[in-house]
């Protein structure tokens, strides 16, 4: 019996090694997000900018976390690091186990696709379209097309709430309303991970509670891990930790 738990063990670290270097899975961490050591640093006018300085932070999965710090301090850049969209001058991003600056530009876009939704604070529906077709949109993006594309676009409605406001444009609707599709949209895929960038800073107190009580729900609930930028001191007491930057380092 030891001999096969050997021999299980053996090939449990060879095939964790293979899968390491050929797919950029790491079995050695257990954060939904993670950064190690992250810097950035932005030649500007003949000027070095060191915009992040050696971040280490780590988001457990189900975790909603805040991210708050005067302007100018970094936090934007950090996020879009996070999310993939712009690549660190030091250390290394890993998203779900996956190394996401170690990947190609074609296998980020594929992983951004598949694990990452955004919500931003204008919400960046399309005005021409309705609320359901915005959520199709993002849907057909994603190789669900047709009557399967309606029916889910529909389901994500309800789910935030909006199952009777399908066909109205986004110039009908409330600034909470509109950031509820765009949380729909965002959950297209069922993305494992959710990044905001002041989601709650266009709407009213109220509003701002109920799509923080939408994403904390996805967290709890469906186990997403949710990442939000924000400013606004109203939504601190909804999130499982709150952390500060400040002239570019994370305390
Ligand atoms: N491409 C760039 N070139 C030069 N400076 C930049 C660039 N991108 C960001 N910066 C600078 O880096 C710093 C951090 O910017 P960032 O947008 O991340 O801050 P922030 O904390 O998100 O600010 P805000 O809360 O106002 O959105 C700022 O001083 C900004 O001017």
């Amino acid at each position: 019996m030891t001999k096969e738990f050997e021999e299980m063990a053996d090939y449990k670290k060879k095939f964790e090694k293979f899968a390491q270097s050929k797919y950029q899975i790491n079995f050695t961490t257990r954060g939904a997000i993670i950064a190690k050591n992250v810097g950035m640093v932005i030649n500007s006018k003949q000027q070095q900018l060191q915009i992040l300085k050696k971040v280490y932070w780590e988001i457990q999965k189900g975790d909603i976390e805040i991210l708050m710090g005067p302007s100018g301090s970094g936090k934007t850049t950090l996020l879009s690091i996070l999310a993939g969209l712009l690549t660190p001058t030091a250390g290394n991003v890993y998203l779900l186990g996956q190394e996401i600056t170690r990947m190609s530009r074609t296998q980020l876009a594929k992983f951004r696709r598949q694990n990452i939704g955004f919500i931003f604070q204008d919400f960046n529906l399309f005005p021409a379209l309705t609320a359901i077709e915005n959520i199709e949109t993002a849907l057909n993006v994603k190789g669900i097309r047709g009557r399967s594309a309606r029916k889910e676009a529909q389901a994500l409605l309800e789910q935030v709430g909006l199952a009777d406001k399908a066909k109205l444009l986004p110039r009908d609707l409330s600034g909470g309303q509109k950031q509820r599709v765009a949380i729909a949209r965002a959950l297209t895929g069922s993305p494992q991970i959710i990044m905001a960038d002041e989601p709650t800073a266009a709407l009213d107190s109220h509003s701002g509670h109920l799509v923080m009580e939408l994403l904390r729900g996805l967290a709890k609930e469906q186990g997403c891990t949710v990442l939000i930028v924000t400013h606004d001191p109203r939504i601190l007491d909804l999130a499982d930790r709150v952390a500060h930057m400040e002239d570019g380092v994370l305390k």
